[in-house]
């Protein structure tokens, strides 16, 4: 059915759950890795953004357990103990591996309302009952014959944080073979399930996703506490001898073998970014000794890899990542401009190429302040960081996934692993604070062989960090330039200030009667009569009314004002509204074609990425000293 996946002889379900999903052929990283992690290997692997590392190491994964089931058949009773592991730095990529994991359980393509509700509820994230979801089969290839009733061979699921950890209990309790977890709510779980953390123990798959960012998220005591958990007994219980006893020789032959002995722990690291340096440490490096050398904590991902319990004693490493982290069918490029100006450009770019646009911040405060801005200006954005519920971020990102020109306004911690589909663009609108931020960023757009682009904002004081930035990347070339017609960016500079006047007033007023409101709440909870010196102070504090009214006025007037710049058309430089035969731009021509920008008259309608210019011959260090001073840059 499937020639090109024949030479790994994958479980049938899992070649059924391919043809299915339309994966024809191996990516390169599922090709070079399936060969080793399906003969018992270890594996590090290094590859691109977007390029299917999920089943590079899910498909093994799968295809053990799924033949193990085969063969356990029925009769056995009981919790079933968890037998794969995946540990994920983010409540969101934990979601998506489940969801992609059991997308290869469940031979009928999901629905993607389906998926959100299963990713609400990852009760819900198992096969067995996501087979009960509406999943709408493929036109083509034929639908696939459905699954047996009854508990799935094989089940899958996520527990993550800010979810009913009730309900994940209840998961858990009723069996999970592939458990894929963020180490926060993970630990919180295993100290109070012995059994869990029994089970831990006797892994047979273990696999960091992102490992690098996981230390980044905080998450560090927790993940080492599991990976402490995953050690297995024997090896803790294994005393060095401090004299040669000849066994040690005899070891080392033994361990010369390659991959894990029969039924040990395999240990997969999987990451679009690992230092070059760790990669080699890693191949040179023996098992480890114990858990804490020199008593101290791992603290750097070197640390931490260094003490995983890989089995395999030479762990292949598989590193295809592109030279200076960029995938080949991403185009970069940058945009330069003071900080002040960023809206304006940010809505310049979303107005001049349209399409679904993924814009990271580098603050939750700044995501707060654009968003209403945003709201004024009509553009549809969607928040996703820390701060947001569960629910809401996950809810975000669905309206995100399914509106084809959505904004999703998103801190880093929308950087790393997830997969939507189709992210035509993606703004830095700070510039990261690390190359691999900054590679992880860019990975949301540009996947599976898609094309992709991404715009870097450059403040005037950002410029050393993009400098080193790239120089840590590698490369010598500088970003393209994004080119920005001058004359329509003023007309989105004067909209971009109104709308800030207008979110600056209400902003105002959201926080007068807030605190007024906190004061009186708190007051009331706390059974303490308000004196009337305080209501009379208040009084004297607050507006009149008069001025009250007249502030209401003013925001009306300059909303008003805005709804009607917004009405208006944005024509280009050169371009006659009242006979667009005319004019140096022959509109007419461009519309009858359909290359004309919708929203902006007379500029041809271009894919973002296909007018970068080179940037300009920086000037010499003295004119550029005296720009810099001029403008209050440090030197
Ligand atoms: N063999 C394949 N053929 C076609 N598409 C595939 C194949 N394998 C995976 N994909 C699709 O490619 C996309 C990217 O896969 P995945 O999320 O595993 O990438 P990744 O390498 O983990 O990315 P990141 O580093 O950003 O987490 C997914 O939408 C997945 O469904």
């Amino acid at each position: 059915m499937l020639p090109n996946w024949h030479r790994f002889a994958l479980h049938p379900q899992l070649a059924r759950a391919l043809y299915a999903q339309r994966f024809t052929a191996p990516t390169p990283i599922q090709a070079e890795a399936l060969p080793l992690t399906m003969q018992g290997r270890d594996v590090v692997g290094v590859a691109e953004t977007g390029s299917g590392k999920t089943l590079a190491y899910g498909l093994p994964i799968l295809h053990h357990l799924l033949t193990e089931a085969a063969a356990r058949q029925s009769g056995s009773v009981g919790r079933r103990p968890v037998r794969a592991l995946v540990l994920a730095p983010t409540r969101e990529l934990a979601l998506q591996v489940s969801l992609h994991l059991n997308a290869c359980l469940n031979t009928v393509t999901p629905d993607p309302k389906a998926e959100s509700a299963a990713a609400e509820d990852p009760a819900l994230n198992v096969a067995s009952k996501k087979s009960k979801g509406k999943g709408k089969a493929p036109a083509k290839p034929a639908a696939p014959p459905a699954r047996p009733k009854g508990p799935p061979a094989v089940s899958v699921a996520a527990i993550v944080g800010g979810m009913s950890a009730q309900k994940q209990r209840r998961v858990l309790g009723r069996g999970v073979d592939v458990l894929v977890a963020t180490p926060g709510r993970l630990w919180d779980i295993v100290q109070e399930d012995d059994v869990l953390a029994e089970q831990l123990a006797r892994l047979r798959f273990l696999v960091l996703d992102e490992a690098d960012r996981m230390i980044e998220t905080g998450h560090f005591a927790e993940m080492e506490n599991i990976l402490r958990l995953t050690l297995q007994h024997a090896k803790e219980d294994e005393i060095e001898p401090e004299f040669d006893t000849g066994m040690e020789e005899k070891k080392e032959e033994a361990d010369s073998k390659e991959g894990v002995k029969d039924g040990e722990m395999q240990t997969f690291v999987f990451s679009a970014t690992l230092s070059k340096d760790l990669q080699r440490n890693l191949k040179k490096r023996g098992r480890p000794r114990t858990w804490t050398k020199n008593g101290k904590a791992a603290t750097t991902l070197d640390d931490l890899l260094m003490r995983l319990d890989f089995r395999d004693p030479t762990p292949a490493v598989i590193d295809i990542s592109p030279e200076g982290g960029s995938v080949a069918t991403l185009q970069e490029s940058r945009v330069e401009c003071l900080t002040t100006d960023k809206d304006a450009y940010l809505y310049y770019f979303l107005l001049r190429y349209p399409g679904r646009t993924l814009v990271f911040l580098s603050s939750i405060d700044g995501i707060r302040r654009l968003l209403p801005i945003m709201d004024l200006l009509q553009i549809p954005a969607f928040p996703l960081h820390s701060q947001l519920e569960q629910r809401q971020r996950l809810k975000n990102l669905d309206r995100f996934r399914n509106t084809p020109r959505a904004i999703l306004l998103a801190t880093d911690v929308a950087a790393r692993g997830l997969d939507v589909p189709a992210v035509d663009h993606v703004v830095h609108y700070q510039v990261p604070r690390t190359a691999d931020a900054y590679v992880h960023r860019n990975g949301r757009t540009a996947r599976a062989q898609r094309r992709g682009f991404s715009l870097l904002m450059c403040a005037p004081d950002e410029r050393r960090v993009v400098r080193a930035l790239m120089k840590s990347l590698g490369r010598e070339e500088e970003l393209l330039e994004m080119p920005v017609e001058l004359y329509m960016l003023d007309k989105m500079k004067a909209r971009v200030q109104l709308a800030r006047q207008i979110d600056s007033a209400q902003h105002r007023v959201r926080k007068e009667n807030h605190d007024k409101g906190w004061l009186r709440n708190t007051a009331e909870a706390m059974e303490i009569a308000l004196d009337s010196d305080f209501e009379s102070s208040e009084e004297e504090a607050a507006p009149s009314k008069q001025k009250r009214k007249a502030a209401d006025a003013k925001t009306a007037n300059l909303k008003a004002e805005l709804k009607q710049l917004l009405k208006q058309p944005l024509v280009a430089q050169g371009v006659s509204t009242r006979y667009i035969t005319s004019g140096s731009v022959s509109v007419a021509d461009e519309m009858i074609a359909g290359q004309y920008n919708e929203t902006m008259v007379g500029l041809r309608k271009t894919e973002a990425g296909s007018d970068l210019v080179r940037a300009k011959k920086p000037k010499s260090k003295a004119v550029r000293q005296e720009f810099e001073e001029w403008n209050g840059i440090e030197a």
